[in-house]
């Protein structure tokens, strides 16, 4: 299958999926909490599934309600194997939580996660005392034992913040206390989305600056009721369409929300798109668009719609983090540059900046290269291309947001599927 994307008018209103990132927090920590947990508005989405998955496996039992899960965890299972499917959060937060096992697991996965390195996680487990075989020497899988028989351990936070997030949910649970010091820290936000997650599972996290994080043991997890948030990584894109193409309202969001990809309003305001709330209702409308600066290296996932975004303004936008971007599900820096080169933009990356001209979009053939985010941001640019823009292997999209190209089509985008005999173009 294809998907073309023709220069179309966006109007509408919307619902995005909900965060895939706080669900599989809240997956994980329901199975930390030794009862009945119920998750209101859960997300639909591959990455979520892998995560219930194994969390299953784990012990814990899942049943469906009408719009919440509900997940009975009792006496936890150490398995011998748990997939992540290609979930880097899933891989990062679960390795530390079996690690509390001292039975042996295997942690495998499929697609694009076998490509990712987990050197960090490799060297934070061991500082901390666990035993890691890796039969995939610098990638999946890796296997599990012993349990955790240190107190201290130097932690590079440099890749990313999602090893982390598992470390401040497992460690509460040892006997001990841990100090963690954190090098280097990337992706702060997501910090403090697990740090206020875990507060209402009733567990306590301090940190200094987040270099610090001394971590009380025997804390213990209580069942509670939580609701997943609208996500405002699903909602980017469909802001940018807003706002290069028309109008959209997305209802839900959280204006608070700890979400890093919130950010996304920051940059609409600085290229001047038009921005207003009403209650929950946020409602973007195009503008006169500039090119503007910005900041991605909190919040990484915001880099393919950003460039979507660039590519409608007067002007060259420059947006840092590029480093950021090299070990997500593509090496998303170079399969920007590459892709958004076949539609007309000629995107230069000088060390940490990405330089984006404004008002070239020919349109063409791209291809997501399996990743869910630039699939998304290409179909975007399509919606103000000259010529339509066709995308291969644009399934991808399940892993955050199954209906993207369904929602994309009923505010007004140009969509439509086709049979193709090979994916790769
Ligand atoms: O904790 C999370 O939910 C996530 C953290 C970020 O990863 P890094 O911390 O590796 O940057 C982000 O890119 C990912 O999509 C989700
Ligand atoms: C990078 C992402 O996810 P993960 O690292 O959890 O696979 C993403 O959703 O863009």
């Amino acid at each position: 299958m294809r998907v073309r994307i023709q220069a179309s008018t966006i109007k509408g209103k919307l619902t995005p999926p909900s965060s895939k990132s706080m669900m599989q927090r809240a997956l994980a920590a329901a199975m930390l909490a030794k009862g009945t947990s119920i998750i209101h508005n859960p997300c639909k989405c591959e990455d979520a599934e892998a995560a219930t998955d194994i969390i299953q496996r784990m012990g814990s039992e899942v049943n469906k309600q009408d719009t919440a899960l509900q997940v009975i965890s009792s006496e936890g299972v150490a398995p011998e194997i748990i997939n992540v499917g290609e979930s880097g959060l899933s891989l990062r937060m679960f390795s530390p939580i079996v690690a509390l096992n001292p039975a042996k697991t295997e942690i495998n996965g499929r697609g694009s996660i076998l490509k990712r390195p987990i050197h960090n996680i490799l060297e934070g487990l061991e500082n901390l005392g666990i035993e890691c075989e890796n039969t995939g020497k610098g990638f999946l899988p890796i296997q599990l034992q012993s349990g955790y028989k240190s107190n201290f351990a130097k932690i590079d936070g440099s890749l990313g913040s999602q090893f982390l997030t598992g470390l401040l949910m497992a460690l509460p649970c040892r006997a001990e206390d841990t100090t963690l010091k954190v090098n280097n820290l990337k992706s702060i936000p997501y910090i403090n989305m697990t740090i206020d997650l875990l507060k209402d599972f009733g567990i306590e996290i301090t940190h200094e600056d987040y270099k610090t994080f001394a971590i009380k043991g025997n804390q213990k997890y209580k069942p509670t009721e939580y609701t997943i948030e609208a996500d405002w990584s699903s909602a980017a894109p469909l802001l940018v369409a807003g706002a290069i193409k028309g109008s959209v309202s997305l209802e839900h969001m959280n204006q608070n929300s700890y979400q890093a990809d919130k950010e996304i309003l920051t940059a609409l305001k600085k290229c001047g798109a038009s921005i207003k709330w009403e209650g929950n209702t946020l409602s973007v409308e195009k503008k006169g668009l500039n090119a503007f600066d910005f900041d991605a290296t909190h919040c990484p996932d915001l880099f393919p719609p950003l460039v979507a975004l660039a590519a409608n303004c007067n002007g060259e936008t420059r947006i840092k983090g590029v480093h950021r971007l090299e070990h997500k599900e593509s090496n998303r820096g170079i399969v920007l540059q590459k892709e958004f080169a076949k539609l007309g933009v000629p995107i230069r990356i000088e060390e940490d900046e990405m330089i984006i001209p404004g008002g070239r979009l020919r349109g063409g053939l791209a291809n997501s290269n399996n990743d869910h985010r630039i699939a998304m941001a290409l179909a975007v640019a399509g919606l103000s291309s000259l010529n339509p823009v066709e995308i291969g292997q644009h399934e991808c999209v399940a892993k955050s947001y199954p209906d993207f190209f369904t929602d994309l089509r009923k505010i007004g985008g140009g969509v439509a599927q086709f049979y193709f005999k090979s994916q790769f173009v």
